[in-house]
């Protein structure tokens, strides 16, 4: 049985991206409270000669009760399924009941930790998003690797979301979860890569399980997966420690977590009450983190307002392309801080062609190591998400066995991009690069780092203008029996050599070496940006989009 042929409860929200909309929750209300609602058969106060009808009406009252509690703090509500599942056939009906009385503005995570071989988990995914009204996001157990995942977050539900079971609050996750691997990292660490591998390649919305209860597993995670929001169940009954679980596992920005809480509310003699404590000793802790942050990086990174593109969130377009225009988060974000310490412009500027350009893109401005920490994972993000420098199967091998940087701006980027690949990913290639000079003496020559021979090598460079340094490296690594397989540059200008060229040189560097050419974003892009989130560029007025259009006009590709 195919979903589309069965009949479905409506799901009556409309299909923001999960994460979109429970960021645009937590804003809202200023919590990170997700607020748990688990029957369990000691709180509903009945003999234990109940009927199966009367736990399922004991059920219902005392999710109501909590839902009608807690709204105005719950960044979003998770009903456990187990407890339903156990009330037998009315358990399911008990269940929709609930999921009807949480307001649509609150994201729902259905706690069901499933986890089962594509037709299989296609069918849970049934079970969750069409029977089940309202149900936003699942959690499930990632051990079977991405197949098993899929079906719940792309084609037709790319819009819900999925937390993976990472590291479990439970004593027994260290059975597994914590085990070592060969990789030189943990089984749960490996999980947050992936689970950012995943996210970037297939446009998925991911999150990760990581308790509450190890917050020494929380910064792990945290470390491993930057970006991902994660789930921090154990607080309350199970004795997690609240301050210290958000000091590990908060983003820069004091957010990117959730805090999900089901018996200290539930048992709290007034659950509103507990949920409000709740709430503002998780703010307390935030505030505290990002006053912190501040007071150590004057480059203020706070209150990021833009909205995602929705279509570009489930969308795996890289912009190795240079028509594409929708933008992903990891474009975002690269623009969004290329803004902040300079390194892109918009005005009027001269380039060594002797071309006017209204924008100016300055990638020797990436000059701290915040910046330089940024650049490394946008880069690694535009490699992940592009299938042709990497295999697109479960396994996101890569297409290139080392890095190399050309002297001397690539040296730096071919770095931080490996390093970033490693931190981001879990993906460990050589790196090497050119000097101008050869030394003398030592090891002599003119090439450091890995071996080049018979390897296909990835380079890494910043903008390419005429094409000229890469084509060198195309030479060099000729001379050392090395095959250039590919090029990341961070911006693809996207414009004619000339006007009577018909093609770029990023064309021209395709069609003549043979070889892909990544880039974190291109002039498309650039121009979407403008158009859908002009208030992100300081001193922009519409003369400034109107410049770039003509400017694409006469030199796009
Ligand atoms: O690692 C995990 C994953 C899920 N849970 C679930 O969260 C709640 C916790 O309930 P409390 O009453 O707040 O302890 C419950 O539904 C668990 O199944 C978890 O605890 N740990």
């Amino acid at each position: 049985m195919t979903s589309s042929t069965s009949t479905s409860t409506t799901d009556t929200r409309n299909t923001t991206p999960f994460f979109v909309k429970l960021e645009a929750r937590c804003k809202d209300i200023q919590s990170l409270l997700c607020v748990g609602l688990d029957p369990h058969f000691t709180e509903l106060q009945l003999p234990a000669t109940a009927t199966l009808e009367q736990q399922c009406d004991a059920a219902f009252s005392f999710c109501k009760t909590i839902i009608d509690a807690t709204q105005q703090y719950s960044a979003c509500y998770k009903p456990n399924a187990a407890f339903f599942e156990a009330l037998g056939d009315h358990g399911m009906i008990t269940l929709k009941r609930v999921l009807q009385e949480i307001p649509p503005e609150i994201p729902v995570l259905l706690d069901v930790k499933r986890g089962d071989i594509g037709t299989t988990a296609a069918a849970y995914a049934q079970a969750a998003f069409q029977h089940l009204p309202n149900v936003d996001a699942v959690t499930l157990s990632p051990l079977m690797g991405w197949d098993s995942i899929a079906p719940f977050v792309t084609e037709q539900y790319s819009h819900k979301g999925a937390f993976l079971l990472c590291k479990t609050s439970n004593p027994g996750s260290n059975d597994l979860l914590a085990l070592n691997l060969s990789t030189n990292e943990t089984l749960f660490e490996r999980i947050a890569a992936l689970s950012q591998q995943w996210s970037v390649q297939h446009g998925a919305s991911l999150g990760l399980v990581v308790g509450a209860t190890d917050a020494s597993a929380l910064k792990k995670a945290r470390t491993a997966a930057s970006n991902a929001w994660i789930l921090a169940p154990g607080v309350g009954a199970q004795g997690g420690d609240l301050e210290a679980a958000l000091e590990a596992g908060l983003n820069a920005e004091g957010s990117g977590m959730l805090i999900p809480v089901s018996r200290g509310i539930s048992q709290a003699e007034r659950p509103g009450v507990a949920a409000k404590e709740l709430v503002d000793a998780i703010n307390a802790v935030r505030d505290k983190i990002v006053a912190g942050n501040n007071n150590n990086n004057n480059n203020n990174n706070n209150n990021k307002t833009y909205d995602v593109d929705m279509a570009a969130t489930s969308s795996t377009t890289s912009s190795s392309s240079s028509s594409s225009s929708s933008i992903q988060p990891y474009q975002m974000e690269f623009l969004e801080f290329s803004l902040e310490v300079g390194v892109l412009k918009f005005g009027s500027f001269t380039l060594k062609s002797g071309r006017i350009s209204p924008y100016f893109f300055n990638a020797g401005l990436f000059a701290t190591g915040a910046a330089l920490f940024q650049l490394g994972n946008a880069y690694a993000a535009a490699i992940m998400a592009s299938t042709e420098l990497v295999d697109s199967n479960s396994s996101s091998t890569p297409k290139f066995d080392v890095l190399f940087g050309p002297a001397y701006k690539g040296i730096p980027l071919g770095a931080v991009v490996s390093a970033a690949l490693y931190s981001q990913f879990g993906i460990n290639v050589g790196y090497a690069y050119n000097r101008k000079e050869a030394k003398d003496h030592g090891e002599g020559g003119t090439l450091v780092g890995a071996s080049l021979t018979g390897q296909r090598v990835l380079v890494v460079d910043d903008v390419i203008t005429a094409g000229t340094a890469i084509r060198e490296s195309y030479d060099l690594l000729q001379g050392v029996g090395a095959t250039m397989v590919g090029v990341v540059i961070a911006l693809d200008r996207a414009e004619k050599r000339s006007l009577d060229d018909p093609v770029s040189a990023v064309q021209a560097v395709q069609r003549d070496l043979g070889v892909s050419v990544v880039s974190i974003v291109n002039l498309p892009q650039l121009q979407t940006f403008l158009e859908q989130y002009p208030h992100l560029v300081s001193g922009s007025d519409e003369t400034t989009l109107e410049s770039v259009k003509d400017h694409r006009a006469k030199y796009g590709v």
